[in-house]
């Protein structure tokens, strides 16, 4: 294994340790003792053998007759029992101690001991050992992954890379529960696996005991699930077939679903029967795992007591998952404290970040914060929602494994440029800085943001006041120079080219955008200079505009959020503010009339359906796309969306899918040319079928379009679709 560039050091810094160690002592100070070539291992046979296992492969030269001993073992091991005292009392604990002649590893249990090899392996390839002791534990019990997302399931060789990083960061979970895998989900929930899948699902149950993670097979029955005997033994069956397989932890998913399935009492009575005639059955299942359907507090009615039934009548084993206050929202106390005597358990947190399934032109490379430090005592777990791209996704990951194992000490920076480093030793100083500009979602229907570009950001504020002020125009320069080097040497890279295939889209964009800096910031230069050197930065900007334009169209096509962006938040914004103040001024000096748009779009969305009204418009070619929506849309009474246009354009058709069968009657829609009258447009829905059409006349131009929901009530329907059709 390439132990990576970074250089070797004089002693251990515990600073690089991951997750954060609780307690690192130093012995005797500055003392340090070389990695042994060969030592004696005492250890009790068999007591820890995935520990042995990695112990192995970390120093493969064990030899009896050699005065260096390495002790390996779990609290009871006749090998430790002298360290008995030391190990921590917290499960997964360990406690390491190195000197002159001795390491001992000595774990609360075998994952604890497991976990202690992992730092060794650390302080190891740090390079000499300093003379110390380590007791370490996890802040919290369950820790981990859920791959829980929309879009495409990760692959088999992508789940075995990741269960091995789950062991190397000391995250004990992984549930696997991908929307889109028809076996976990409808229709085919209740059929057992073909042989490819299940021969593939046990090689990962393999692969997840090897690095001491709990693989966690999820079923999400709800859309389709009959409340009768039969489902429910269909259900017990499907567990049955996969403990066969090697699964010893399961879990029952109830989120983005509508209908009879959301019934709180038969959703209870049902994972109630289940954990009695089978998880209780097993003696070596660990508690069973839910996901209500009401997940996040934005969604709650508590009145109608769907999650104080869950309360009241889960047995107390019953982990209950929870996104907090919103679909997307960071973990504080004042989320826990409202939601845990709710349900009467300490809440098992399912964390939508870095899932992008919502935003997917974004790509999430930056750093995880946002939430807070001491309420470890208030969650049962924490795991990560990631995105469909599994390497891009261990930056986020790596650092959700160093919070939730240590919360207080956690340090945002600092682990994000671990993580990093950890991710692609050899180009992390270019990974870090593409990552700088990767990392905002844009708008979304969520309203989640993150923060993007942030070292630039004071220059960027100066650039957007001032364009002429030539210190920042020097240094957004100098990083625009950056981004386009960054993405080239990312592109021609193949230390990691699982990863690089991720995010060639988006790297080809930063090229894109750090050029466009360049030339936009030459333009300033060369504003009072010789018109010819302008005008070639001029035309290669917009040359660059068309290109990147260009790319977002036809790279990442996917149906929801189609394209490639990267420094929406602040960088690409102010460059093309720069652009159009640039280019007026030129015009204004040579009276002559080059573009000054940069990029635009004429459409905007207006909704009073508070979980539509920040969805995304965009026109592609000649379509107009609303951005779908993955849950369940409350849409109230008289509530509507409506699309504007800035120049009056002929539509010809809209095509919309709401999920639901017979639901066009309860909707109008109109259309106006001005705003004030409108004319109402016939929707048309064939019989059990979810798509509604409607053929818009084109004898006069429009620039509205609306649809309300005229029913009276509030109706419950998905927004999987909304694409106008314009004529050319
Ligand atoms: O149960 C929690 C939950 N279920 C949905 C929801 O969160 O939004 C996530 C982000 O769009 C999506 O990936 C997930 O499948």
């Amino acid at each position: 294994m390439v132990w990576g560039a970074t250089p070797m050091l004089a002693q251990t810094d515990a600073s690089l340790l991951q997750p954060k160690v609780q307690e690192f002592e130093l012995s005797q100070n500055e003392k340090t003792v070389a990695v042994p070539s060969s030592y004696q291992l005492v250890l009790t046979e068999g007591s820890c053998p995935h520990a042995a296992e990695a112990l192995k492969q970390l120093l493969p030269n064990k030899q009896e007759k050699t005065e260096f001993k390495i002790i390996l073992g779990k609290k009871g091991d006749k090998a430790v029992k002298k360290y008995a005292k030391k190990i921590p009392s917290h499960k997964e604990g360990y406690y390491i101690e190195v000197d002159d002649h001795c390491i001992v590893i000595a774990g609360a249990d075998a994952r604890g001991a497991f976990y202690g090899v992992q730092t060794l392996a650390q302080m190891v390839r740090q390079g000499d050992l300093s003379l110390c002791t380590i007791e370490d534990y996890p802040d919290i019990a369950f820790r981990g992954v859920v791959e829980g997302f929309y879009g495409t399931p990760w692959s088999h060789e992508a789940r075995m890379r990741q269960l091995a990083f789950y062991g190397r960061n000391k995250m004990n979970t992984y549930i696997y529960g991908p929307k889109d895998d028809p076996y976990h989900s409808s229709p085919n929930w209740r059929k057992p696996y073909p042989e490819k899948e299940a021969a593939q699902i046990h090689a990962l149950i393999e692969q997840a005991a090897r690095n001491e993670v709990n693989f966690v097979w999820a079923i999400h029955p709800g859309k389709d699930i009959k409340w009768t005997e039969a489902d429910r033994d269909a259900l017990i069956q499907k567990f049955e077939a996969m403990y066969q397989l090697g699964v010893r932890s399961f879990a029952v998913f109830f989120d983005d679903i509508s209908g009879d399935g959301t019934d709180p009492v038969r959703q209870a009575e049902l994972l109630n029967y289940i954990d009695t005639h089978f998880i209780q059955q097993k003696h070596d299942v660990t508690p069973l795992v839910m996901c209500p359907t009401e997940y996040n507090k934005s969604w709650s009615d508590v009145k109608g007591g769907y999650l104080t039934t869950l309360g009241k009548m889960l047995n107390p084993s019953i982990q209950i998952m929870w996104t907090g206050d919103r679909v997307i929202a960071c973990i504080d106390k004042p989320t826990l404290d409202w939601i845990n005597p709710l349900i009467q358990r300490k809440a098992y947190i399912w964390w939508n970040f870095p899932v992008n399934d919502y935003v997917r032109d974004h790509l999430l490379l930056g750093p995880v914060y946002g939430n807070a430090k001491g309420i470890q005592d208030e969650m049962s777990g924490f795991v990560s929602n990631p995105m469909e791209h599994a390497e891009s996704s261990k930056i986020s990951l790596y650092s959700v494994a160093d919070y939730t194992w240590n919360l207080d000490t956690y340090d945002s920076i600092q682990s994000w440029k671990h993580a990093i480093q950890d991710l692609l030793p050899q180009k992390a100083a270019y990974l870090e800085t593409f990552a700088t500009h990767c990392s905002d979602l844009g708008t979304n229907g969520h309203g989640f943001r993150r923060d993007e570009s942030v070292p630039l950001q004071p220059m960027l504020k100066v650039l957007a006041q001032d364009m002429n002020a030539s210190e920042a125009v020097d240094s957004v320069l100098r990083e625009c120079m950056r981004l386009e080097t960054a993405c080239d040497v990312l592109l021609a890279d193949n230390e990691n080219p699982a990863l690089i295939h991720e995010m060639r889209p988006w790297l080809k964009q930063g090229k894109l955008l750090g050029e466009y800096g360049q030339c936009v910031l030459q333009m300033v230069k060369a504003l009072n200079g010789k018109d010819a050197a302008f005008m070639t930065y001029y035309d290669r900007a917009r040359a660059l505009q068309t290109l990147m334009y260009e790319l977002d169209m036809t790279e990442n096509q996917n149906p929801y959020q189609p394209g490639v962006k990267v420094g929406s938040l602040i960088l690409l914004p102010t460059l093309n503010q720069v652009y159009t103040q640039v280019t007026s001024t030129y015009n204004a000096q040579h009276k002559t009339h080059l573009e000054t748009k940069a990029e635009y779009n004429p459409y905007t969305l207006t909704s009073d359906v508070p979980q539509l009204k920040t969805q995304v418009v965009r026109a592609r070619h000649q379509y107009v796309n609303v951005s779908p929506s993955n849950e369940v849309i409350k849409w109230p009474a008289g509530a509507m969306l409506q699309i504007a246009v800035d120049q009056p354009v002929r539509f010809e058709a809209l095509t919309m899918d709401l999920g639901t069968p017979r639901v066009a009657s309860q909707f109008t829609l109109e259309v106006s040319s001005e705003g004030q009258e409108w004319k109402s447009v016939s929707l048309s829905q064939a019989a059990e079928k979810t798509e509604i059409t409607a053929s818009i006349p084109t004898d006069t131009s429009l620039k509205f379009i609306r649809l309300t929901n005229k029913s009276g009530q509030e109706t419950q329907v998905y927004f999987k679709k909304f694409t106008l059709k314009v004529q050319k």
